[in-house]
């Protein structure tokens, strides 16, 4: 587990402040991520939740200058990667570090494969421009990054073009390539979603495994057991904001604010209906606690102004909600009475299992993702 890089400089390797995109549309200018500000240490696994329409795709695409800009306007009080400003980078150097440093798989895996070329040279062509090795050594890399991704008999299918597969398939290949170049980051948007249960429980070993090498991946998933089984850390957003932050056990065990108290409760019942029933109600509030209007908790004090300051909740100093109700004038008592945790979360799986292990023999690796 010892981090390849070591992050000599003390930074974070990614470091966001006040990310804002708004994006022109025919009603005016809708504000896709309105003030989000995260870190990614070296080696860390941060997942970025929410419903749908969020704002966790844009959030990612607009780190490293992917949002269409027009119709999307980004800007930020800082974007640091690895210590140094990519916020005002020219597109060429932003394309250099895209392709090296940072390495993006996005929820329409259409677009990432080149039909024109073989999935072989699109996963061969950044090992071998990333480290020296031979034609032949590389191959032997690519059909091992496939068979991690669950491709079988991926020898044999190296020749093959991306149109001679599955989407599944496809999807799980932009993964293979996107981890070939060695990235320090790795973001991923849905990476595990309309794959079975053992495809997925071979990508969340895959993302541990270059977690272990050092290599921080920000994930965007529905999956609350994903969530569970790989992150350290957790971001839930909700219109355009992030509203509550922490380590993964710290929220599962205690989700804080109101909104991911309703989003772990509607857990596996889909958050299409509530969007749809909040979208004929006439939208989320732009300023203020933009969670407000459906907040059964709200006051107010969550109207106006900029998104509530962050208060720490609970025990962890690093679990923070975006909620009056925390802060020294408020009282967080009743929402803190319906704190239900969605799933097990890893810390609890894992106390779990090396209580398994002290009293018998030693618990199967996957068990966890199997259910
Ligand atoms: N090109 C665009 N033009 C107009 N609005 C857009 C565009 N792209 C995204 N949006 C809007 O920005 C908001 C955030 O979208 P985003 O795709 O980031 O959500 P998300 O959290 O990733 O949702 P999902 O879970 O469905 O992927 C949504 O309201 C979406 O409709
Ligand atoms: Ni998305």
């Amino acid at each position: 587990m010892t981090p390849r890089r070591d992050g000599s400089n003390g930074s974070p390797l990614l470091s966001v402040r006040d990310l804002r995109t708004r994006i022109r549309t025919d009603d005016g200018w809708h504000h896709a991520v309105d003030g989000v500000s995260f870190d990614v240490e070296r080696g860390e696994t941060v997942c970025l939740v929410g419903e749908s329409g969020s704002g966790k795709s844009v959030t990612c695409e607009s780190l490293t200058g992917l949002v269409p800009q027009p119709p999307a306007e980004v800007s930020s009080d800082g974007v640091a990667f690895d210590g140094e400003s990519v916020a005002d980078r020219s597109e060429a150097e932003l394309r250099s570090i895209r392709g090296r440093r940072i390495a993006h798989v996005f929820q329409n895996p259409q677009s990432a494969l080149d039909p024109v070329y073989t999935v072989g040279k699109q996963v061969t062509e950044p090992i071998r421009i990333h480290e020296d090795v031979s034609r032949s050594g590389a191959r032997d890399r690519a059909v091992d990054l496939l068979r991690r991704v669950g491709i079988p008999r991926a020898a044999e299918r190296l020749d093959s073009y991306p149109h001679e597969f599955s989407g599944g398939m496809r999807q799980r290949i932009a993964i293979a390539v996107a981890l070939s170049g060695d990235p320090d980051l790795l973001i991923a948007d849905e990476p595990t979603t309309a794959v079975d249960v053992t495809v997925q429980a071979r990508l969340l070993d895959l993302f541990r495994s270059i977690v272990g090498d050092g290599t921080s991946v920000l994930l965007v998933t529905h999956d609350l057991r994903v969530v569970a089984a790989v992150a350290d850390r957790v971001l839930v957003m909700y219109g355009g904001t992030i509203v509550e932050r922490g380590p993964v056990g710290a929220v599962f065990d205690a989700p804080s604010h109101p909104y991911t108290q309703a989003l772990f409760d509607s857990y596996g019942t889909g958050d299409r209906a509530a969007v749809a029933e909040r979208t004929a109600r006439g939208g989320i509030p732009t300023d203020g606690c933009r969670f407000r209007a459906e907040c059964p908790h709200a006051v107010e004090e969550c109207a106006g102004g900029a998104q509530p300051a962050f208060h720490a909740v609970g025990d962890s100093p690093d679990h923070a909600a975006s909620c009056v109700h925390y802060g020294p004038e408020g009282d967080p008592s009743a929402i803190r009475e319906n704190a239900t945790s969605p799933v097990e979360s890893r810390a609890e799986r894992e106390s779990r299992r090396s209580a398994v292990d002290r009293s018998a023999t030693s618990a199967p690796e996957t068990e966890g993702e199997r259910r």
